[in-house]
C-alpha cells in the first residue's frame, strides 16, 4: 500500500500525570489505515475525535506516541524506534480551512512558492498547469483579494499540488464556505485529485462531502477509527452501532426475533415484520430475544395505502425531499425521506411502510431501555 499507518497513536501532554488522577486519554488511540497510490481517504467523525491529530501526525507536525506511519515504503514516524522525519522533508501538500494565501504576493507567486528551486520558465509552465488543473488558468495576475472564497482555496490547492506532493492532507477546506458551493467545491477536488493521480487524506465532518470525495471513508471516535471502508459498505454494512448511527439520518428500533411459519428468522418491529435477506447471519439477541433494528429515513416510505399510519412531528426541506420524524402510535419515532411534492403538515397522518434491501441489526445496548416519549 502507498500510505501505511499501523497503529498509530496520538498524546498530547505527556508529561508527568496528576497524582492519582488518570493517564490522559489519547487523541488518536491505535489507528490503521492503508491507501493505495491515487486513492483518496477520508477521514469524519464529531468534533474532538482526532481527526485533525491524526493528519497533523501524518505531516509529520505531531509525533507518534505509539506506531507508525510510511509513504511508499519510506517510514516517515515509528515510536519504537524513536523516528520522527521533519515535516519540511516529507513531500506532503497541505490545504487547510483559511486559506492562508499571502496577501502582498500575486497569485502566480502564492502557486509558485514551493516550486522556487525551478528554473523561471519551468516554474511559470508549472504554475499555469496546476491553475489549469483547478479551473483558474485567468487568475495568475491578481492579487488573493481580488478572489472569491472558492476561488481563493482553489488557488490554495494549485500551490500545495504544484511541487508534485507524495501525498496530499486536506484539513476541512471548505468549511469556511456556504454549503451549495463545499458541495461542488468537493465533486471538483475529486476531479483534480484524480487528474492529477494524487493520493489524498482529507479532514471533513461533513457526510455529503465525504462521499463526494472519498474513495475509502473512516469513522473515527473518541480517538479510535471505528471503521475504514468504502463508501458503500459503511453505509449498508456499518460495522458498529456507533457508524451505524453517525452515518446517514437513522434511528434504531426494538425488534424481537421471532420464528415464521417457514421457521425462518422475522424480526417483529414496530413497522411489521421484518425478514433478513437470506445468508445474512443476524447477530446473537439479547436473552429475551432483542435486537435493535437500524431504520434509515431511504428505508421507510410514504405510501397512502399502506394500512400503518405515523404522525408527522417535524419536517425539514431537502430540497428534492423532506426528511419527515414521524411518530407511530406506540410511541416509536421513525424518520423518513419523502418527495417533496408530498407536502404534509405538522400534525398530519400519514401512510407509511418498511422496506428495506439492506438490513442492519445489533445487540441491544445494557442497561433500560430508553423511553420513547407518548404521543399526545
Ligand atoms: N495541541 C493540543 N494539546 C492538547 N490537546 C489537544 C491539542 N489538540 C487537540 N487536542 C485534543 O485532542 C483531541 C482530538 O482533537 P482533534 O483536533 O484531533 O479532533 P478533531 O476530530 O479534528 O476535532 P474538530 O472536528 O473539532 O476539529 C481533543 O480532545 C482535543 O481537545
Amino acid at each position: 500500500m502507498f500510505l501505511e499507518i499501523v497503529e498509530a497513536s496520538v498524546h498530547y501532554g505527556r508529561g508527568p500525570r496528576a497524582a492519582g488522577g488518570d493517564p490522559p486519554r489519547p487523541a488518536v488511540d491505535r489507528v490503521s489505515l492503508a491507501l493505495a497510490r491515487g486513492e483518496i481517504g477520508v477521514l469524519i467523525g464529531p468534533s474532538g475525535c482526532g481527526k485533525t491529530s491524526l493528519l497533523r501526525a501524518v505531516a509529520g507536525l505531531e509525533p507518534l506516541s505509539g506506531g507508525r506511519l510510511a509513504i511508499d515504503g519510506d517510514p516517515l514516524s515509528d515510536a519504537a524506534r524513536g523516528l520522527h522525519c521533519p515535516a519540511e522533508a516529507r513531500r506532503i501538500g497541505m490545504v487547510f480551512q483559511d486559506y492562508a494565501l499571502f496577501p502582498h504576493l500575486d497569485v502566480a507567486a502564492n502557486v509558485a512558492f514551493g516550486i522556487r528551486h525551478l528554473p523561471p520558465a519551468q516554474r511559470r509552465e508549472r504554475v499555469q498547469e496546476v491553475l489549469a488543473l483547478v479551473g483558474l488558468p485567468q487568475v495568475a495576475a491578481r492579487a488573493p483579494h481580488q478572489l472569491s472564497g472558492g476561488q481563493q482555496q482553489r488557488v490554495a490547492l494549485a500551490r500545495a499540488l504544484a511541487p508534485q506532493p507524495r501525498l496530499m492532507l486536506l484539513d476541512e477546506p471548505f468549511s469556511s464556505l456556504d454549503a451549495e458551493l463545499r458541495e461542488r467545491l468537493a465533486q471538483e477536488l475529486r476531479g483534480i485529485l484524480k487528474a492529477s493521480g494524487t493520493t489524498a487524506l482529507f479532514v471533513t465532518h461533513d457526510q455529503l462531502e465525504a462521499f463526494a470525495v472519498g474513495d475509502r471513508i473512516g469513522v473515527m471516535h473518541r480517538g479510535r477509527l471505528e471503521q475504514w471502508d468504502a463508501p458503500y459498505a459503511l453505509y449498508h454494512r456499518p460495522r458498529s452501532r456507533f457508524v451505524a448511527g453517525f452515518i446517514g439520518d437513522s434511528v434504531f428500533t426494538e425488534a424481537r426475533v421471532v420464528r415464521s411459519p417457514g421457521d425462518l428468522p422475522l424480526l417483529r418491529t414496530a413497522l411489521g415484520d421484518l425478514a433478513p435477506p437470506p445468508g445474512l447471519p443476524l447477530p446473537a439477541p439479547s436473552p429475551d430475544g432483542r435486537l435493535d433494528v437500524l431504520l434509515r429515513a431511504d428505508d421507510v416510505v410514504h405510501d397512502d395505502d399502506a394500512p400503518l399510519k405515523a404522525r408527522v412531528e417535524r419536517k425539514a426541506f431537502h430540497g428534492a425531499s423532506f426528511l419527515y420524524t414521524l411518530r407511530l402510535p406506540g410511541g416509536e419515532q421513525v424518520l423518513a425521506h419523502v418527495p417533496s411534492h408530498h407536502d404534509h403538515q405538522v400534525g398530519d397522518w400519514i401512510g407509511i411502510r418498511a422496506e428495506l434491501d439492506h438490513l442492519v441489526a445489533f445487540p441491544p445496548e445494557p442497561g433500560p431501555v430508553p423511553a420513547t416519549p407518548p404521543l399526545r
